[in-house]
């Protein structure tokens, strides 16, 4: 199968890494530094429980260099999409799958808009990484897995396929036939940990042992329930609940991403995050005072510092 990756950093570089390892024909489209990096030493996987080197990574920062592909993986942060979406155009042609795992429910609204919705299926990443130096992926636990799927629910060669070269490379991969809802339960867990290990600058072990700070999570989380239900998604009313048990599974000192990115004066996602949530709130009708602090908080760090 033909993959190519776009954005070969936390969730790119490492669910790619697996792929390749699996025999997939894995090409990422990286830039800068770690593209140089990757191209000379190779791409490695550090700090879990298997380490992963693979030496002879292709990678490219030209898209029209690789041409159409059976699957194209979105894997750059949500402030990077549209300028991504521009860039890969030759990677996708009659037949080629677009699926993304970034984080957050308006994404793949962005993909179908560009691509025709025919071309496109949902995905989820479950996984704590994050560029560590050019060319490796640190990562936090042993979380991995992948959920992606149809968004009509139907069985389809093109996802059969894609979960065939997961399985080769060591992927938990599952295929879901309600994809819509598992983004939604994903947003639900992402942004109550997102939010609260960089509004407190903790990795989530000491906010879920803390009365105050697990309530203020469980709240968060409630919050992203009911703006799902209210627009529609089959969430159980007592999802944040289950979530909170998952959060509880999760390595003591598992952050997120947007933890990562404040901490290293990177642009956030905060707005597509707890501020997504506060917008869609809003249009749902559905009050949502505690992720609104949270955007209105980390505002002022949303575009990153100069020198990030
Ligand atoms: N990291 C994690 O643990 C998880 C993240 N996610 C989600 O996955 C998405 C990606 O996050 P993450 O992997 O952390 O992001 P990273 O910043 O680690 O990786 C993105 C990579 O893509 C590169 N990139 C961006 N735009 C382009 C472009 N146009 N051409 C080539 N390379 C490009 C970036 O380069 P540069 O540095 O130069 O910008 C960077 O190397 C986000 O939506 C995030 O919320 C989901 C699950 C887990
Ligand atoms: C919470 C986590 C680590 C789980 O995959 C994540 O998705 C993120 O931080 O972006």
């Amino acid at each position: 199968m033909r993959i190519a990756i776009v954005g070969a950093g936390g969730v790119g570089g490492f669910f790619g890494a697996l792929l390749a390892r699996g025999g997939a024909n894995v090409t990422f489209v990286a830039r800068g530094a770690h593209l140089a990096a990757m191209r000379r030493d190779g791409l490695r996987v550090e700090g879990g429980a298997h380490p992963v080197h693979i030496q002879d990574v292709r990678a490219t920062d030209d898209p029209a260099e690789v041409g159409a592909t059976d699957l194209v993986m979105l894997c750059v942060k949500l402030w990077g999409v549209e300028e991504a979406l521009e860039q890969i155009r030759p990677l996708v042609g009659p037949d080629t799958t677009v699926v993304s795992f970034q984080n957050g429910v308006l994404k793949d609204g962005y993909l179908m808009a560009a691509f025709g919705a025919e071309r496109v299926i949902g995905g989820v990443g479950y996984v704590a990484t994050h560029i560590a130096r050019p060319g490796v992926i640190a990562q936090t636990g042993s979380l991995q897995r992948l959920v992606f799927g149809e968004f009509d629910g139907r069985t389809s060669a093109r996802v059969a396929a894609f979960h065939e070269a997961c399985a080769a490379g060591g992927i938990n991969a599952e295929v879901s036939t309600d994809i819509r809802r598992e983004i939604w339960q994903k947003f639900v867990f992402l942004t109550g940990l997102s939010a609260t290990t960089a509004t407190t600058r903790l990795p989530i072990g000491p906010v879920r042992e803390n009365p105050q700070t697990r309530a203020f999570l469980l709240d968060l989380m409630r919050e992203v329930v009911m703006v799902g239900r209210a627009s529609g998604v089959a969430l159980p009313e007592d999802y944040a609940g289950e979530c909170l048990k998952l959060v509880d599974e999760v390595a003591y000192d598992m952050t997120s991403s947007l933890f990562h990115d404040l901490d290293r004066g990177r642009p956030l996602e905060v707005r597509w995050l707890s501020g997504g949530v506060a917008e869609l709130g809003r249009k749902a009708g559905v009050a949502t005072p505690l992720n609104r602090a949270v955007a209105d908080i980390l505002a002022l760090h949303a575009d990153g510092r100069a020198e990030g």
